[in-house]
């Protein structure tokens, strides 16, 4: 068994070695170098980039294969498309280049009258996220380079004064460069006669999050010399559309893993698994699996309405269960807190709403009661068209994903599962499905290509979760979900935006003074008006049967052994972790299985979450 599993993975390892390059569109061949495992050192990186790497709060040491082939490219000049899986490392694969390419102009003593670089990406959250990494990089290795994000938020006189000098790089999103365009803070001529690297980062979301328009108007300011890089998860007529768009004969990169299978996009680290069950049933699915802790944390949930994500929090509430919720009609400043403390591990478990596509469909649907579109209108004019949690937000530590609700598209399954099993990280999905979203789920599955031979894209039943468990909790969670009213609903929600807008303006003004004092304000407060019933928070023992107690020691066990014990500052995992402690690996409700369709024989190669120092073939 474990002779046949080294040859599969040396196959695997010999075709990707042939695959990682398909240059499509441009004649030239590109030979990859025998010795995949180079450095970056070996890739022309700068020492000072390389320091600046190893200085990380986690370490970086080794490039991941889209950074091994990217990097050579960019650094020659050449216009790349880079497809390669969620938590894969395309950041740091246009990243490192750009900036390198930068250093070497800084002594230039030409004098730019805007940016030399543009980084676009869809999201206010990945502008932020983004250019807190283009600032990290840039203070470890003592460039003598600016970056500034701008976001549609800011005042006109705001992108003036970031503006000023002017910055080398600027991090932003499409719309925000168009409105800096409107107001004369940028000008066309200078754009045209400065810019040297355009970036388009989540290249397939930008036209989905409705910047067709002012990405048409920027790329015709676009020099023909200008390097243009367009980075995805997922391929699509977007991202066609805009490689047709800006660049010119690009290199187009993707890093597809076994010879004669579909694609994979999900990472081979995350293990993916399916729960059937009825729409009411949903909320006693959910608290048997973070109750009775037969999911690993932290745990990030899936809603696809705010007013559902404020019903979960609410129910959990009553278990005693602490979450936060995350969602557009927040302030950003409070988005981007609740981002920085779920990821420091100040709280477990947090409940994102993701209702771009619902409100994509409503859209499309829009135009026949005026009555509806009134109050589209209104819903629309509240909430941050910008928001984007789902899409490349590079969740720390999260093991758990669970879609409390589907998502309405194969690609937004993608999204979502992507926020777990990021870089060299092992994570689960958990997606429970009612019968009305069964149509998704095989959509989802045929997407991924879900069959016996390509292990990572199969959506298995979830093994730990059983019928008895769910029956168990199912009166105290009948009798408990029939408090959570609409009207409970309605002032949580009201209640969390008014702490929340309150928040934002001291959020503001103190992390510009102590960025890293995240404890100030904490986003999972308790919003029921009643505290929690005593009895609830504890489940008796004899409500539990033999098989879920084994299944949640067990999950506790890998939690233990894998060293998440989700303190605000985490060591980083226990080396000694081993793959047969992970219950998804070795447990069984109904005992040994053969086949793999019951999830429990899908070995991923990660026995632990430690992604620096170690090469591992596949992300
Ligand atoms: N060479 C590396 N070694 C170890 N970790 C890395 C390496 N490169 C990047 N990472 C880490 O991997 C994580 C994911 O990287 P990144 O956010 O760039 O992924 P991505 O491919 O852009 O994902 P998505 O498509 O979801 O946006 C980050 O935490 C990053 O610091």
């Amino acid at each position: 068994m474990v002779k046949a599993d080294k040859t599969k993975e040396k196959k695997e390892k010999e075709s990707k070695h042939k695959q990682e390059i398909q240059s499509n569109e441009e004649p030239d061949v590109v030979e990859e170098e025998e010795d995949e495992a180079r450095s970056f050192e070996e890739l022309g990186l700068d020492p000072r980039l390389i320091r600046a790497l190893n200085k990380k709060e986690i370490s970086i040491a080794e490039p991941t294969p889209i950074q091994r082939v990217a990097i050579p490219l960019i650094l020659q000049g050449k216009d790349v498309v880079a497809r390669a899986k969620t938590g894969s490392g395309k950041t740091l694969a246009y990243l490192l280049p750009l900036l390198q390419k930068l250093l070497s102009t800084a002594d230039s003593s030409r004098k730019k009258l805007s940016p030399s670089a543009f980084i676009l990406v869809p999201s206010g959250e990945l502008c932020q996220q983004v250019y807190k990494e283009v600032s990290s990089l840039i203070d470890s290795s003592k460039a003598q380079l600016k970056a500034v994000q701008l976001t549609s938020n800011m005042p006109a006189s705001d992108l003036r004064n970031a503006l000023a000098g002017p910055p080398d790089i600027l991090v932003s999103t499409p719309s925000c460069v168009a409105k800096s365009l409107s107001v004369g803070v940028l000008k066309s001529e200078s754009i045209n006669d400065s810019l040297e690297i355009l970036v388009l980062d989540e290249a397939d979301l930008l036209l989905s999050f409705g910047y067709e328009e002012d990405l048409k108007a920027l790329t015709a300011l676009v020099p023909r010399r200008c390097q243009c890089l367009l980075m995805s998860a997922t391929s699509s007529a977007d991202v066609d559309k805009l490689k047709k768009l800006v660049l010119h004969n690009p290199y187009v990169l993707t890093l597809p893993e076994v010879e004669g299978v579909k694609d994979e996009v999900i990472p081979k680290n995350v293990q993916q698994f399916w729960v059937s069950c009825g729409d009411r049933d949903k909320l006693v699915h959910v608290l048997a699996l973070l109750k009775l802790d037969l999911v690993q944390k932290k745990v990030l949930i899936f809603t696809n309405a705010i007013d559902m994500s404020f019903r979960l929090k609410l129910f959990l509430e009553k278990f005693g269960i602490k979450s936060a919720v995350l969602n557009a009609e927040l302030p950003q400043n409070s988005r981007l807190h609740i981002l920085e403390e779920f990821n420091a591990g100040l709280f477990d478990y947090l409940i994102a709403t993701d209702d771009r596509e619902t409100k994509e469909k409503e859209k499309a649907n829009e135009g026949s009661l005026t009555e509806t579109r009134k109050s589209k209108k209104h819903a629309k004019q509240k909430l941050d068209s910008e928001f984007g949690v789902v899409r490349g937000i590079d969740f720390k530590n999260v093991h758990t994903v669970i879609n409390y609700d589907m998502p309405l598209s194969a690609a937004g399954y993608v999204h979502r599962i992507g926020r777990t099993g990021r870089a060299y990280s092992t994570g689960a999905s958990v997606s429970l499905v009612s019968p009305d979203e069964m149509e998704i789920l095989e959509e989802i599955k045929s997407f991924l290509g879900d069959d016996e031979n390509n292990e990572s894209n199969v959506i298995s039943p979830y093994p730990l979760l059983t019928k008895n468990a769910v029956e168990s909790l199912r009166y105290r969670a009948e009798d408990t979900a029939k408090s959570v009213t609409k009207i409970a609903v309605r002032e949580a929600r009201a209640q969390d935006l008014r702490n929340e807008i309150l928040n934002s303006e001291k959020l503001k003004a103190h992390f510009e003074v102590n960025p890293r004092d995240l404890d100030l304000l904490k986003h999972d407060k308790v919003l029921s008006k009643k505290p929690p019933a005593p009895h609830l928070s504890d489940v008796p023992d004899y409500l539990l049967d033999a098989t879920t107690k084994e299944a949640s020691k067990m999950v506790k066990l890998t939690r233990a052994a894998m060293g998440n014990n989700n303190s605000a500052r985490r060591q980083g995992p226990k080396r000694n972790f081993r793959k047969n402690k992970d219950p998804l690996k070795s447990f069984s409700a109904e005992g040994p299985r053969r086949g793999r369709k019951g999830g429990m024989k899908r070995e991923g190669k990660d026995g632990d979450d430690t992604h620096k120092h170690k090469k591992k073939k596949n992300l």
